[in-house]
């Protein structure tokens, strides 16, 4: 009831209110039926003939039985092609700033509205059940349910693609996917065939590098940006026309995951970012992003040295700023995910008055392939689904095809009628008017000169990354090229690296075998831009928000540093995990205070959480050093970067379970340390702990420090340092 009505008053969106209408729930007075209405009594035999044992044949007869087997054997609908796998939210589009100087498009000029949205994030190459950290390009798909119709940004968090022309969208996709013989790897890019296609296809070497870096395993689909990536345009009112491309920034900051943990995730967590995302709606902490547009008058459309329709190129921002105008909010999980996530489907050829197409060739094709390929996953008339349909009157001669819902009453189904009946709507009345593009042309298979320089661009991004994320990329090359066993696909690659970088293509020919190339096949222009690196979005207000922190404990621990730390957590909205050595009782050193923890060491890991606290007691500390377990989970928050903070007996535990012959420094008494992100006070009191109130740099007290380390989110300087690779986890 509490739900039905939340999904009435809730978020009160239009949107919602419109999925109200279609929205059951399954409660107590409720009684089985079948599909046609008829009250079943039974849910558990099927009607049989039987003898004195109740043992006989089954009778084909039962309606109930052969509707529940019919209606099982059909759940399924076909995957998506691509970006099979996600998961998706509902929330609001505000306006800040109208941009009616370049768009009449009112969700982008009328700073009232508030615009309901759906935003579904997937992962591209892996099947529907494949794990979410996987190394990809992230989806991050928005539809604007808006007063004038769907408006679609099928978006990415890369802001580049592979592919200048969409015409070559099969063979990336094939070239990634599982090889056709054996359907081999899954939702993964380290094999043969798709670097063989990044090698013989260079305009795709920007693209690769991208999805190398750290943007390729996010730590959560709230830490990170999408763009737009193809070339849209704009329409003011007075008729003038801008070319834009449409970005969004979150506010959390944008963050990863390290490759090792990304790859235990996959493991010992499939689910992580679909969890992570639930999890922090759920808790109120809504994930948010600042929209923002870049815009280019129609007469500097030459005015570059790349082609601005050329989607394997970015708008650099110190040449064209991001004007942010507005924001996107996550604040409602679905109720269903298969009705509202996995129907809800998006084109790029959904756009609303005021917005318009550009001849970027791989959006044109875009714009036929989604609707073609709804046609087949969902059938013709997907755009009636709950989920898919409009917020504001759909009213035409569509008629009829598989599943048509909609009953449209009168004799005329077609235009012009007797009746004038649903006649176009002018421009005053928002109908949508193209925009009177002079084109005249040969007709050829051609592109433009600009579209044939595949290097500059990758260089531009190789070398405006921090020395971290460069080694991320390195590391990343190697991985992948050591998986492809064919000579002929690693050596032509790390020639290809000599393209964007020599000493990268060095190294990573060292790692993966190939000759290391001695010189340069194209100098580097040395140029940067600015927000490129991951490193260039700090939150404006750093926060431990929505962050997971396990607290481990036994038998003995000292309740007072736990229960600061605890409280400290709770108020700053993070999500403390309490792991024990079991899930029952776990008692205090007080012998009579205890805690029920949300899990055991073994059923949980390090990989699912941002930081670990580990709090004193003789006898707690003493079974966790000597559980193999508890001390590996110290080792691989270690090696993963994380903040660890450790209070009383447990700053001796760390240390030996670090083990690094004093390369770490830890508290000896009263001292509060930090060190590499490892935060220790030895001898604690009550009032040691400091009380939280907002996250500053350089706070004093043991939960401050601690909070600001966290929020800083991976301890780069220990990688820096070296000493991350020397510990074993
Ligand atoms: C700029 C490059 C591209 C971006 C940013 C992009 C983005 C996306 C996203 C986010 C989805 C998932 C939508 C969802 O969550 O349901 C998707 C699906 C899909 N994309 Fe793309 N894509 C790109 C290029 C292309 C091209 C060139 C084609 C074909 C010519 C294509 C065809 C498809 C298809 C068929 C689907 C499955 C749609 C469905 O079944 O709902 N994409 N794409």
């Amino acid at each position: 009831m509490e739900k039905a009505q939340q999904a009435i008053m809730g978020h009160g969106s239009d949107k919602i209110n419109d999925l109200a209408q279609e929205t059951k729930e399954m409660t107590s007075s409720a009684r089985l039926t079948t599909d046609y209405g008829v009250k079943q009594t039974s849910a558990d035999d099927w009607l049989k003939v039987v003898s004195q044992d109740k043992q006989g044949p089954m009778l084909l007869e039962d309606p109930l039985g052969r509707e529940r087997i019919h209606r099982f054997d059909h759940e399924r609908i076909p995957e998506r092609v691509v970006h099979a796998r996600g998961s998706g939210a509902f929330g609001t589009f505000t306006l800040f700033e109208s941009a009616e100087d370049v768009t009449c498009a009112p969700v982008l000029t009328d700073t009232s509205r508030k615009t309901p949205i759906f935003i579904r994030f997937s992962t591209v190459l892996g099947s529907r059940g494949s794990a979410d950290t996987v190394r990809d390009v992230r989806g991050f798909a928005v539809k604007f349910y808006t007063q004038e119709g769907n408006w679609d940004i099928v978006a990415n968090n890369i802001p580049v693609f592979f592919i200048q022309d969409a015409i070559k969208f099969p063979d990336v996709i094939h070239a990634g996917k599982p090889e056709p013989h054996n359907e081999v790897p899954q939702a993964q890019t380290a094999h043969n065939n798709f670097w063989d296609f990044q090698f013989n296809h260079t305009e795709a070497t920007h693209m690769f590098m991208w999805a190398m870096s750290d943007r390729g395993i996010p730590r959560s689909y709230r830490m990170m940006q999408g763009f737009g990536v193809n070339t849209f345009t704009l329409l003011n009112a007075k008729g003038e026309r801008h070319f834009v491309k449409f970005v969004w920034t979150p506010e959390l900051g944008v963050h990863s995951l390290v490759w090792d943990e990304a790859l235990k995730l996959a493991g010992e967590d499939p689910d992580f970012h679909r969890k992570d995302l639930w999890e922090a709606i759920e808790n109120g902490v809504y994930p948010k992003w600042k929209f923002g547009i870049q815009v280019i008058p129609e007469a500097d459309e030459h005015k570059f040295d790349f082609d601005i329709l050329d989607a394997t190129k970015i708008w650099p921002e110190d040449l064209i700023p991001v004007r942010y105008i507005g924001q996107l909010e996550l604040n409602r999980n679905p109720d269903e995910f298969f009705t509202q996530v996995e129907q809800i489907a998006f084109c790029t050829s959904h756009i609303v008055p005021g917005i318009g197409f550009s001849n970027d060739p791989l959006l044109q094709g875009r714009n036929f392939s989604y609707f073609d390929t709804q046609l087949s996953r969902l059938g013709v008339n997907w755009q009636e689904l709950p989920i898919n349909r409009p917020v504001c009157p759909v009213m035409n001669f569509n008629r009829d095809g598989a599943m048509r819902h909609t009953i449209t009453k009168g004799t005329v189904n077609y235009w012009p009628n007797r009746f004038e009946a649903c006649p176009p709507a002018s421009e005053a009345e928002g109908g949508y008017a193209e925009y009177a593009e002079k084109i005249i042309g040969i007709k050829a298979r051609a592109r433009s000169a600009k579209f044939k320089e595949h290097f500059n661009q990758a260089q531009l991004f190789w070398n405006s990354m921090s020395p971290i994320e460069k080694n991320h990329i390195i590391n990343a090359l190697s991985f992948e090229l050591d998986h492809c066993e064919d000579p002929v696909v690693y050596t032509r690659m790390v020639k290809r690296l000599a393209d964007i970088d020599l000493g990268l293509a060095q190294t990573v020919a060292n790692m993966v075998g190939g000759e290391a190339p001695t010189e340069a096949t194209r100098p580097n222009h040395g140029r940067k831009a600015p927000n490129l690196s991951m490193s260039d979005f700090p939150p404006a207000k750093p926060s431990i928000a929505s962050r997971r922190v396990a607290i481990l404990v036994a038998d003995g621990y000292d309740a007072v540093a736990f229960n600061a730390v605890y409280a400290a957590l709770t108020a700053a909205l993070a999500v403390p995990l309490i792991i024990g050595t079991r899930r029952n009782k776990i008692i205090a050193a007080d012998g009579t205070t205890h805690i029920t923890p949300h899990h055991h060491l073994e059923g949980f890991r390090s990989v699912m959480v941002d930081a670990l606290f580990i709090p004193g007691g003789e006898k707690s500390v003493k079974t966790l050093s000597q559980s193999g377990r508890a001390v590996h989970w110290v080792r691989e928050a270690f090696g993963h970067l994380k903040t660890i903070g450790a209070t009383g007996e447990a700053v001796a535990f760390v240390e030996k379970a670090v083990g690094l012959d004093g390369q770490i420094q830890v508290s000896s008494g009263d001292d509060l340390l930090e060190s590499f992100g490892v935060v220790t006070l030895r001898a604690t009191k009550p009032d040691s702990f400091g009380e939280f109130k907002e996250i500053v740099k350089g706070a004093a007290g043991f939960v401050p420090k601690f909070f600001e380390l966290i929020a800083a989110h991976r301890c780069f300087a220990r990688e820096e340092a070296g000493l991350h690779s020397q510990v074993a986890f």
